[in-house]
């Protein structure tokens, strides 16, 4: 049987349960992917499991199943989902012109919930490559994710941040979920003991990532660039789990993207129960 195909987000939000994760004496094949990528990958059958766009798993809906317990989130400031102005407040933002990172699902999806639910306004969008001059030379704002997000906000160029994670948190009260690790509903069901090794290292990963974060701090710096402080700050902001409060922020993320139509149906979160079958949860 061919490896299980598992996308490595190239982004450093994934490292505090990356750098840990051993396949050692698993039958798996490790794809560096921005999450875009990975989100076409998976529905082409091309990657099997991944922490793809938790918006790119409402889309497939009910293609894919939720491995319990990981996620990217953030409850307040995500810290690398930014939005760029020229000096504009969220709510000045009606008919301009937006430039959207090609690199994202659920953050584009998140700023059009922001303005166009809560603030009332409504841009027009344009999807360009994450560079944040360009973006700017073509619009009036720019939203960028990851690492590129991060280098953005590190240059001295005046423009004014809007973290979508703490806009999200400051309207809400609730966290926010970026990614989820899903896999491709027939993997889950053709090859659950495989899936359940697989498993089982991710968590144990995530646990030594949050014991021993040091190693992840220094890959960091050396890759990136930014000082200790910047990436303990960063990594200690994020949340890898899938608890009560994800999940509740996760379900009305949904909820407001059907609502605006960004979303065909109603989405349920379905987790897949590692010690049985494929279940419903929460
Ligand atoms: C926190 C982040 O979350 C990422 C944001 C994603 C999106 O907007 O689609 C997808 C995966 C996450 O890893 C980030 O990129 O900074």
């Amino acid at each position: 049987m061919r490896p299980v195909r598992i996308s490595e987000i190239s982004y450093t939000n994934v490292w505090p349960v990356y750098y840990y994760f051993e396949t050692e004496g698993l039958e798996v094949e490790l794809i560096p992917q921005v999450p875009s990528q990975l989100n076409r990958g998976m529905a082409q059958g091309e990657i099997d499991l991944g922490p793809i766009s938790s918006f790119a798993y409402g889309e497939a809906y009910p293609n894919y199943v939720i491995l319990p317990n990981l996620s990217v989130s953030a409850t307040g400031p995500v810290g690398s989902i930014f939005l760029f102005t020229k000096g504009k407040d969220l709510s000045e933002l009606d008919g301009a012109r937006i430039a959207l990172t090609n690199t994202s699902a659920t953050s584009v999806n998140l700023l059009r919930i922001l303005l166009e639910r809560f603030e009332q306004v409504k841009p027009t969008y344009l999807t360009m490559a994450p560079h944040l001059e360009k973006m700017m030379e073509q619009a009036e704002a720019a939203l960028l994710i990851g690492d590129d997000a991060i280098r953005g906000s590190w240059h001295h160029h005046g423009y004014r941040i809007f973290d979508l994670g703490e806009e999200w948190h400051k309207r809400t009260g609730l966290s926010m979920t970026f990614a989820v690790w899903a896999v491709r509903r027939e993997i889950a069901e053709q090859r659950l003991p495989e899936l359940e090794r697989i498993y089982q290292r991710f968590i144990e990963a995530k646990e030594k990532g949050k014991k021993d974060l040091e190693p992840v701090v220094n890959k960091a710096i050396s890759q990136v660039g930014g000082t200790r402080e910047f990436w303990e700050h960063y990594f200690n902001g994020l949340n890898h789990d899938l608890g009560k409060d994800q999940i509740k922020g996760l379900k009305t993320y949904y909820q407001y993207a059907t609502e605006l139509g960004l979303l065909k149906q109603e989405i349920e979160i379905c987790t897949l129960d590692l010690l049985a079958s494929i279940s419903t949860s929460v």
